[in-house]
């Protein structure tokens, strides 16, 4: 069924290499003639019919990288944790808005990597690059800058309350 599919649209490679043919002027051509949305038609393997069916195509990326992926469940714990820490604790609703906000970076950051990652692999496979490393440690960098934000913003908001609560003077 899939393959069907796939013999009746153009190829996303197909689709490259012509535009990699054109000059310029023809480039500039194309662009005029076509639409952003009919270039993304062509080159796309399959484009979700319906909003539900992007809802359905983005959770099953959530799921993919909660599987797969140690770290994005380490950083769900934390998440639900902190907002579980802050509801408990009353945290006053910015103090909420913001830890609610730098954990949700953290996740997206994760799912971000795990789809470079799989885009890497996809180019390079199972060779080494030294793009590949750059672009790899980099999307891992950009996650942990963002859960050491989230240590610093759960000491600022979270921590307080908490040792308020077990150590009362
Ligand atoms: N094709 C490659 N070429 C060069 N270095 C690579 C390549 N693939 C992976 N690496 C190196 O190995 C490291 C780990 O790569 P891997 O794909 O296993 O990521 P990961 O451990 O799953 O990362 P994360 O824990 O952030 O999900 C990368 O950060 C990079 O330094």
């Amino acid at each position: 069924m899939k393959a069907d599919f796939k013999m009746s649209q153009p190829s996303a490679t197909s689709f490259f290499s012509s535009a990699a043919t054109l000059r310029q002027p023809q480039i500039t051509q194309y662009a005029r003639e076509k639409s952003p949305s009919e270039i993304r038609n062509n080159s796309a393997w399959h484009i979700a019919p319906n909003l539900f069916q992007s809802f359905k195509y983005a959770w099953s990326g959530i799921c993919y990288a909660f599987v797969t992926q140690r770290n994005f469940r380490i950083h769900t714990a934390m998440t639900a944790t902190a907002i579980s820490f802050g509801l408990f604790l009353h945290v006053n609703a910015l103090g909420m808005a913001i830890v609610a906000l730098t954990c949700a970076l953290v996740m997206v950051l994760e799912l971000l990597n795990t789809a470079l990652e799989s885009v890497v692999d996809l180019t390079v496979g199972q060779s080494y690059h030294e793009l590949a490393k750059v672009a790899k440690d980099c999307a891992a960098g950009a996650v942990m800058i963002s859960a050491l934000a989230a240590v610093l913003v759960a000491g600022f908001i979270i921590a307080p309350p908490l040792f308020a609560m077990v150590f009362p003077v």
